[in-house]
């Protein structure tokens, strides 16, 4: 069975690659593209105006949408989606906690699939995490990631997402967002930082010190064709699922 999707932000860095990799596979097909700035062709797929978004919905049944935009338009998608019983994956970062819930109740009506980062590589760095932070009790933890120098969020979803993933396994603690001027470690804090250069597609470093040793779990994306790929076979997993909540980790079991 192919299943068709429909591509939100179409003319954007992940619209354009999630384009272009839909046009690789045959499972998938693309029924429409939509932008807020129409008009151009992506990929060879004509991208039509964000705004008749419901309609195109209406027309193309598609089985799912992939969304990569900005917080506010994810959710408008997010819920038209939910309108049409239309599975909904997503990538968006930048989700404040009451996007997050709206988010959660377009999974009430459809199935909706929100995951920071679509690499592999990031789930298996979540799962070293994880294993790691409690192995080595009390040490110092610092979390860096890069990205290009357009990206508007900072830390990057992936971050938060680690940051979670740290306190699930320790327990809650302070996060300390760069350094400046007198500025000692405390206890238990896990320092964060952002940094933004060039076109850098994505790096997230955990660094662990202590007892005279460190331990450092780096994952760099090569290229955004990676996020992409992720968040297709995201689409093709989701597109026949009940209405409910997914993670990207089960689409990788
Ligand atoms: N989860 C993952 O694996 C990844 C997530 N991302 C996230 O995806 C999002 C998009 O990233 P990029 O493609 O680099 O950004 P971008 O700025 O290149 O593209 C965003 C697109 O969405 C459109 N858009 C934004 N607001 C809109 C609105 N209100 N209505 C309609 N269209 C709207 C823009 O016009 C643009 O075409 C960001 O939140 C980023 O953090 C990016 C890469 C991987
Ligand atoms: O904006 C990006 O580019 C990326 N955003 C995601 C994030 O915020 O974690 C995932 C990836 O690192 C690329």
């Amino acid at each position: 069975m192919t299943v068709s999707i429909g591509v939100t932000g179409a003319t954007g860095r992940m619209g354009g690659e999630v384009l272009a990799a839909a046009a690789d596979r045959d499972d998938l097909s693309v029924a429409f593209a939509v932008s807020r700035s129409p008009g151009d062709e992506v990929e060879g797929v004509a991208v039509e105006d964000a705004a008749d978004f419901a309609d195109l919905l209406a027309s193309h049944d598609p089985d799912a949408v992939v969304d990569f935009t900005g917080p506010a338009s994810c959710i408008e998608y997010a819920s038209a989606c939910a309108e049409a019983g239309v599975a909904f994956v997503t990538g968006t970062t930048g989700l404040s906690e009451g996007g997050f819930d709206a988010l959660r109740e377009a999974a009430s009506e459809a199935p909706v699939l929100y995951a920071s980062n679509f690499s592999r590589g990031i789930a298996a760095l979540r799962r070293a995490v994880r294993e790691a932070v409690p192995a080595l009790d009390g040490y110092d933890i610092e979390l860096t990631e890069t990205h290009h120098n357009a990206k508007r969020d900072a830390p990057s979803g992936t971050a938060l997402t680690i940051l979670d993933d740290i306190d699930d396994v320790r327990g809650d603690s302070e996060r300390v967002h760069g350094r400046e001027g007198e500025a000692p470690r405390s206890e238990g804090e896990v320092g964060v930082h952002a940094r933004r250069a060039g076109d850098i597609a994505g790096e997230h470093e955990v660094l662990l010190a202590g007892n005279h040793e460190s331990l450092s779990l780096t994952h760099r994306a090569g290229s955004r064709g990676v996020f992409a790929a992720g968040a297709l076979d995201a689409a093709a997993w989701l597109a026949d699922r009940d209405a409910g909540w997914y993670d990207f980790t089960e689409v990788l079991e």
